[in-house]
């Protein structure tokens, strides 16, 4: 028997409570495409998601894109899901028994990595850049850690395909230095690469070429404020088609609040919450050695939605949150409402203050990630309150039907018909991580020599 072609991209998205998993063929490489404008480089073979994996039990789905309902499963509870890399193992598992894929067809394996630091452009893992992430575990508590042990699997099973990082942080690098430093020491700032970094890189940059396409506006025209909302939240202003500012920092903490995560605080609070802050704490479920402070597993890991609700999933925060309720006090006693409403109050601080720095040239406002996209509510109040900045209408219509047709733009506010060049939108996008790193890697002529 022959060998099988070598020519699947495999690209996995750890994110904070979920892993997520596609497989591509790649249909056109550089070499063919120089200008970078195909947008057919991949075809999609299957995709899979383990969601929960924060908050057990997790939920696992595999779906190839041709193939009979046995093959497929949806929200499957997995009780053997515990982490990162148990979720990719059993992953491969029913890769192997129900898609009979060949692990020797994959060629490269990319990975998002979240942080990192001075690194802007992709790179493949080598013993050096598996220990630059490693370094900066303690950056992205959450993620890197997580991303690692995948990587760390990818080596051990899959020993034929290469790995390659893409970096959230990366698409941020053009912010400007007075927007990304923070008013402290700039020589030690300097020394300790303490500066906003940002995150969520990965699916901006998808977000960006996606809405440039559905507006038909060249990204280097394009002014956005987009709403990446998941169990990580963040908000991102986007100037001519470049990153001008973003609401997480120095870490993901920072900004909206999230699953298990405060968002922006006081940093003085902290220290007013615990007199043992400054601890060091590791994490014995992690593959990698982490060590943060007690402040930092508290902000990173006990706060947020779980900790004013007890649950970390918005979904079902949005149906006790009693929103038809007007009464001014329905958030003292109701945990839910309270979460909504914070939640609802952060975006617009980032949103009225985003709407400034573009000077009001706004294209579009975009909505995406797993709230984001599923959020009919919560997209229809921050709509109400848009109106006062000459924003358009929700249409209820429109917004009901997200998720329910199978487009990956879809138009949420009124027509207002074509009155100049900066019409203002609202759109929400189904953001795609993992096909914007196989775009790029089959796109890129560094990994396909031909010679
Ligand atoms: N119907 C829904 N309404 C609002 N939020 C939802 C709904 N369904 C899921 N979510 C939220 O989406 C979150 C997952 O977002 P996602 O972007 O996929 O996660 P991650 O940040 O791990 O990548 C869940 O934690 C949950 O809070
Ligand atoms: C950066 C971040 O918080 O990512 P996620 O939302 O995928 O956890
Ligand atoms: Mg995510």
């Amino acid at each position: 028997m022959s060998p099988p072609d070598k020519n699947l991209v495999l690209s996995v998205n750890s994110g904070s409570s979920s892993l997520k998993i596609s497989l591509y063929a790649v249909s056109s490489r550089q070499n063919q495409y120089p200008d970078h404008s195909s947008s057919e480089a991949v075809t999609l073979i299957l995709t899979s998601s383990i969601s929960s994996i924060s908050a057990p039990p997790a939920k696992f789905s595999f779906q190839p894109i041709e193939s009979s309902d046995d093959q497929r499963c949806k929200d499957e509870i997995v009780n053997s899901i515990t982490d990162h890399a148990s979720a990719f193992s059993h992953f491969l598992e029913v890769l192997r028994s129900k898609a009979s894929i060949h692990g020797k067809q994959i060629m490269y394996i990319c990975h998002r990595v979240v942080h990192g630091g001075d690194y802007t452009e992709p790179v493949e893992i080598t013993q050096e850049a598996y220990h630059h992430i490693e370094k900066l575990s303690d950056l992205a508590p959450l993620h890197n850690g997580a991303a690692l042990s995948v990587i760390k699997a990818c080596i051990d099973v899959l020993p034929d395909a290469k790995s390659i990082a893409y970096f959230d942080t990366a698409f941020h690098r053009s912010i400007p230095i007075h927007i990304s430093s923070y008013a402290i020491d700039p020589e030690l700032a300097k020394k300790r690469g303490l500066k906003k970094y940002g995150f969520h890189g990965l699916s901006y940059a998808f977000i960006l070429r996606t809405v440039s396409k559905y507006l038909s506006k060249p990204t280097e025209e394009l002014n956005l404020i987009v709403l990446h909302l998941g169990s990580g939240a963040s908000a991102c202003v986007i100037k001519n088609g470049k990153s001008l500012d973003t609401s997480m920092g120095l870490t993901p903490l920072n900004g909206l609040p999230g699953a298990t995560r405060s968002g922006s605080i006081d940093p003085s609070l902290i220290f007013h919450y615990t007199n043992k802050a400054g601890r060091i704490t590791h994490d014995p479920n992690m593959a990698i050695h982490i060590g943060v402070t007690k402040a930092e597993d508290i902000l990173n890991r006990k706060s947020g939605w779980k900790a004013i609700t007890g649950t970390t999933d918005f979904g079902v925060i949005t149906s006790k949150a009693d929103l038809e309720n007007h009464d001014p006090d329905v958030s003292l006693r109701n945990p839910y409402r309270l979460a909504y409403d914070i939640f609802l109050d952060r975006i617009l601080h980032f949103v009225g203050s985003y709407h400034l720095k573009l000077g009001g040239e706004v294209d579009a406002i975009v909505f995406a990630g797993g709230i984001g996209e599923k959020s009919v509510q919560l997209r229809s109040m921050v709509g109400e309150r848009l109106q006062c900045l000459g924003y358009p209408q929700i249409d209820a219509e429109r917004n009901e039907s997200v998720g329910k047709v199978d487009e990956v733009v879809v138009e949420i506010s009124v027509d207002k018909g074509q009155t100049s060049n900066r019409q203002k939108h609202i759109l929400v996008c189904h953001t795609d991580e993992q096909l914007e790193m196989a775009r790029e890697c089959a796109l890129d002529p560094r990994f396909w020599d031909e010679s």
